[in-house]
């Protein structure tokens, strides 16, 4: 049987839809059905494996899956032995210590001697270490923001992202442990066969992933500020300047990075650059 390479995702929750579509942005499409565990991809050689995501670093380390989408939370906080290839952009969260609103908030000193409440008890436990803190940790699989109002802890150690969770708790966020997003992660140890597959699925990644966090950017310029435009922009390469039906005039078409985008635009503007738009961009290779 030709190599297939074993990618878990996770089965429901926060991360499963964004890796569905990953996948289906690099071209993969996977027969998903209801309450399968396992699919094949119909046109990659790529077997679906779905996992709890709190699994999926135990499952990885052992090769029951050759790859996954994780959260980097849990990657760091299962201590499995796995390799980060790419950070994904999305379940962007972090991990907090929080504590009644009401009370005073004295500095890292403030936990010693607390009970604390978590689903993460290394990555605490290594954060309270860091600090030479001495601390209780009770660990708590879920609804950890709940602990404090019911007498079980005095602060918690949580994911926060919006914050609501907390605020709707009467809890504040006073440290920062870490921060997450998804990840791609790979066994240390896959064969040549599925390396290959695997560089062949992460170019495709990194190519939808570039193309998200840029634009393809059009703008009208005096042809006496092509080069001081040019000067501004931070393109890919050189950029493509062609000649308008106005005499004078020329189209700049380049690509930029969303966040240089609202940096440059004064300056484009100050050196007469009219009609600008951005456009989306599906592929990037760079
Ligand atoms: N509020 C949030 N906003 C953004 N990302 C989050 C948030 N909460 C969690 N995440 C990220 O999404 C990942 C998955 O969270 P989710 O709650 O779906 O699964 P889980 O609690 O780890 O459970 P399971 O092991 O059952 O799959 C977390 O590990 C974290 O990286
Ligand atoms: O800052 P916020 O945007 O409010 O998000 C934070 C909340 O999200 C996560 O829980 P989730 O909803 O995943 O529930 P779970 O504990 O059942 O996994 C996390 O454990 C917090 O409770
Ligand atoms: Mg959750």
């Amino acid at each position: 049987m030709s190599t297939r390479l074993k990618i878990a995702i996770q089965k429901s929750g926060r991360l499963q839809n964004d890796s569905l579509q990953i996948l289906k942005e690099c071209g993969i499409s996977i027969d998903n059905g209801k309450d399968q565990l396992k699919a094949q991809a119909r046109n990659f050689p790529l077997e679906v494996l779905y996992l709890r995501n709190s699994d999926i670093p135990q499952y990885v380390q052992d090769g029951v899956a050759d790859i996954a989408i994780v959260g980097e939370n849990v990657v760091i906080e299962k201590q499995k032995e796995v390799e980060i290839l790419q950070k994904l952009g999305f379940s962007k969260c972090r991990l907090k210590m929080a504590i009644p609103k009401d009370e005073a908030y004295t500095g890292l000193d403030y936990f010693n001697g607390k009970r604390i409440a978590t689903s993460y008890p290394n990555s605490l436990q290594a954060f309270l270490d860091r600090n030479n803190l001495d601390s209780e940790i009770h660990v708590i699989s879920g609804s950890v923001e709940i602990a404090p109002n019911i007498g079980l802890s005095d602060a918690i150690c949580d994911i926060v992202s919006s914050g609501s969770t907390l605020f709707k708790n009467g809890l504040k966020e006073v440290e920062e442990i870490l921060s997450s997003e998804a990840c791609l992660v790979k066994n240390v140890n896959i064969s040549e066969d599925k390396n290959a597959l695997l560089s062949d699925l992460l170019f495709r990644m990194r190519a939808v992933l570039a193309a998200k966090n840029n634009k393809y950017l059009l703008l009208n310029v005096p042809n006496d500020n092509i080069e001081a435009i040019n000067s501004i922009l931070p393109g890919m390469k050189s950029p493509t300047v062609m000649p308008l039906m106005q005499e004078g005039w020329s189209s700049i078409h380049t690509v930029i990075n969303d966040k240089d985008f609202w940096e440059v635009i004064d300056q484009l503007k100050a050196n007469g650059a009219e009609g600008i738009l951005t456009i989306p961009i599906g592929k990037m290779i760079l």
